[in-house]
């Protein structure tokens, strides 16, 4: 006979009200043994959780595989890990993980579980909630926060993360890197010939025919105005100056609906140097893109 602490919940009278009550939950509340040789089980699971993601509360009594085995591939190991520190330590865990239901969907899981040693090994009394919506609002709201309205872009916040990402993997592993700094020529003449609102246009529909040139791991960004940035990993200066001949070609051949040529865009190069800051290597594609004005606009400048 198990002691009452981890008695699986069907041989458990409880009161009604704690079942109704548990039915309400997004979620489920649970009792996770873990016996001195490290096999895990729930030896009281309830909650309409247990209905939604589709976990048999008998099964998991004796074996946590069924569930656990549904955790998705990427999180496993975090999940594990934070179980392992919660026995070692006896602190609380604390985490979220992506469990797979039925038809290959995913739901996030949050779970919150208190342990507490006894005499068979380590017991948690927890919790789990469905928390799928927050997080798909929460990363509506950080691709939000990362792109530019107008063009659908990288803003300069998710160009500068990017940057400093991919400047510490060139330093570490000496992977060449370029940065591109483009600027529509003469915009002010569009706007003030065609108006605003085709101004806008123009940027919109530069934005889709660069991104077309580009590859996956490119990031085009727009700092503002009519600045754009073009981050390229793993590209040296000369492959970096051989797309940006065929941007700037293939921008000036567009019509925009204004006839051919008149949009042109001046860039500026730089090639990352080991050592060079995320300040400096900005400051050094603009000085190429400054040269590229000054040399007369419409072309290419690659500083060395
Ligand atoms: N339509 C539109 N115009 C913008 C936007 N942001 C900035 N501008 C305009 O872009 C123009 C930039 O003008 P300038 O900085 O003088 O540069 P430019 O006329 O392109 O000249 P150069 O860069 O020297 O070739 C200004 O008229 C701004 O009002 C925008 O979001 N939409």
């Amino acid at each position: 006979m198990p002691s009452m602490d981890v008695m699986p919940c069907r041989e458990r009278p409880e009161p009604q009200l704690v079942l109704e009550l548990a039915d309400q939950l997004p979620g489920l509340i649970f009792q996770l043994h873990r016996s001195e040789d490290g096999h895990l089980h729930f030896p009281y699971l309830i909650g309409s959780g247990t209905r939604f993601l589709d976990l048999d509360p008998e099964a998991l009594a004796g074996d946590a595989r069924p569930a656990l085995e549904r955790i998705h591939d990427e999180d496993y190991p975090r999940l594990m890990a934070a179980i392992e520190r919660s026995v070692r330590w006896c602190t609380p865990i604390a985490t979220k993980f992506r469990l797979i239901i039925q038809g290959g969907q995913c739901r996030w899981i949050a779970v919150r579980a208190q342990p507490k040693r006894i005499e068979s090994g380590v017991l948690w009394h927890g919790m789990m909630l469905d928390i799928s919506e927050q997080v798909a609002e929460e990363e509506r709201l950080r691709a939000l926060s990362d792109t530019d309205a107008l063009t659908g872009l990288a803003n300069r916040r998710k160009l500068l993360q990017r940057l400093d990402e991919e400047i510490s993997l060139s330093n570490r592993h000496a992977t060449p890197l370029s940065l591109m700094m483009l600027d529509l020529d003469h915009f002010k003449a569009i706007n003030d010939t065609w108006g605003h609102l085709q101004g806008d246009e123009v940027l919109a529909s530069l934005a889709e025919h660069c991104q077309a040139l580009l590859r996956e791991e490119d990031l085009l960004a727009r700092l503002g105005g009519e600045e754009f940035a073009l981050l390229l990993p793993l590209t040296p200066r000369a492959h970096a100056e051989r797309l940006a001949e065929r941007l700037r070609q293939h921008i000036a051949a567009q019509d925009y609906g204004m006839g051919d040529g008149c949009v042109t865009v001046s860039i500026g190069i730089a090639e990352h140097r080991v050592g060079d800051t995320r300040d400096i290597l900005m400051k050094r594609a603009d000085d190429s893109l400054y040269q590229a004005k000054h040399q007369g606009r419409n072309r290419v400048v690659s500083g060395h």
